[in-house]
């Protein structure tokens, strides 16, 4: 495909998304629809999808309209690149550009201009402060790989030794341990032994780094409360000789974990909801609970377009319960770690601060959060200790 072939396939998914189809189901109709697409072109395709969903507020602004080929037509200008070169009505490439397309809009500014939606605003940058900007800068450019070196099958060096002889290079990111940047042949991980093998798994530095925050020890009795496909549950697998379980409220999210922990050599067992509370109670409960994904919208873009102030409260009404009852299901004397990929300090301190207030038995041991100006997901951790019995 030309390279203006591949920006009419990315207007015409992008048209599907704006009608209401996820992307990733939308590309994946695409890639079965167009055999003639080489890996390079639906990389590539992909590519113009996600930077338009990442920069959709600004590029519709700049395209001047909210449609696919508003948003492609944006994304040229954004960056700095003639339209007419690409919007030829040539082969595949997009039709030639109307009169009203060759209009320059005013420049996006403020809210606008960052990508964040403007009832957000207020609450992005009073969380962020003077971090407020950067911080939604980088959320419009795309996500680093990173990968979490399973250390119950090889050391840090032995996984960047296997990757490079695979033309995977890599680089220890200073978030964790256990964590590499892949900062060449990101493309060819899928398919290489040392994935194949669990010696590394994809997962982001501050992913890891939430799991270096928590007190695990052998022998312990640990339940991730909302394990969703199970990342920090491997996580804490590989960092002690736990007795592991791990429990959703959609436990078809758990499906692929038992296949998941057996690559990597590790043992979970799944607690359906009413197993928990037979099993429990537990010395340490980690709630990675539902946010809105703010901290990870450089990945899943859709999000952020998605949210509303209603959905944003009845989170954090979910969140609030989740604690309550994670607690409920934590030993005296344990430990409950409440997670979110949040930057937003509705969800995050305020949620904990609350529940402190609360709850007089706890107390808030350790408490950290990482930005994405930082080069991770936005994460944060709180460690909450429940006072011993008697
Ligand atoms: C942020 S995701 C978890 C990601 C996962 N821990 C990981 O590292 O891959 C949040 C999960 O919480 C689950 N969830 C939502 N409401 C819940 C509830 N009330 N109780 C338990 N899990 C819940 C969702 O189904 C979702 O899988």
């Amino acid at each position: 495909m030309t390279p203006a072939a591949r920006l009419q396939a990315a207007i015409e998914i992008l048209d599907q998304v704006l009608a209401g189809e996820p992307a990733e189901k939308a590309l994946t109709s695409w890639g079965r629809r167009s055999r003639f697409a080489g890996s390079k072109d639906r990389a590539a395709v992909r590519d113009h999808v996600f930077t338009a969903l990442r920069c959709l507020r600004s590029h519709a602004a700049l395209g001047g309209a909210r449609s696919g080929r508003g948003l492609i037509l944006g994304a040229l200008r954004d960056a700095g690149q003639d339209p007419d070169e690409v919007f030829t009505g040539q082969g595949h490439a997009p039709a030639p550009l109307t009169g009203a397309e060759r209009q320059l809009p005013p420049p996006p500014e403020g809210a606008e201009a960052l990508d964040i939606p403007d009832w957000l605003w207020p609450a992005f940058s009073a969380s962020l402060g003077a971090e407020a900007e950067a911080a939604a800068q980088v959320l419009r450019r795309r996500a680093p790989v990173h990968l979490r070196v399973n250390t119950a099958r090889g050391t840090l060096e032995q996984a960047q030794e296997a990757l490079t002889a695979e033309g995977i290079a890599t680089r220890p990111h200073p978030a964790a341990a256990t964590a590499l940047e892949v900062t060449e042949g990101a493309r060819k991980l899928r398919t290489a032994k040392a994935y194949a093998d669990g010696l590394v798994e994809l997962q982001d530095a501050a992913s890891q780094a939430v799991v270096e925050q928590l007190p695990l020890a052998d022998g312990m009795s640990v339940l991730d409360y909302c394990a969703g496909g199970g990342g920090k549950s491997l996580a804490m697998a590989a960092r002690a000789r736990i007795r592991l379980h791990a429990h959703d409220a959609d436990p078809k999210r758990m499906k692929d974990l038992p296949e998941r922990a057996a690559r990597a050599a590790a043992s979970v067992t799944l607690l359906s909801s009413a197993e928990v509370a037979r099993t429990g109670p537990f010395d340490l409960v980690l709630c990675d609970v539902p946010c809105s994904g703010s901290g990870s919208w450089r990945r899943a873009p859709e999000g952020k377009w998605r949210l509303t102030p209603e959905g944003l409260r009845a989170l954090q009404e979910t969140q609030s319960e989740i604690l309550r009852t994670a607690a409920g299901l934590t030993a005296p004397g344990g430990t409950l770690a409440y997670a979110t990929c949040s930057m937003l300090q509705a969800e995050n301190t305020q949620q904990v601060q609350t529940f402190i207030g609360e709850s007089p038995e706890w107390s808030l041991a350790a408490e950290q959060s990482w930005q994405v100006q930082d080069g991770t997901d936005g994460f944060y951790v709180a460690v909450l200790t429940r006072a011993k019995a008697g």
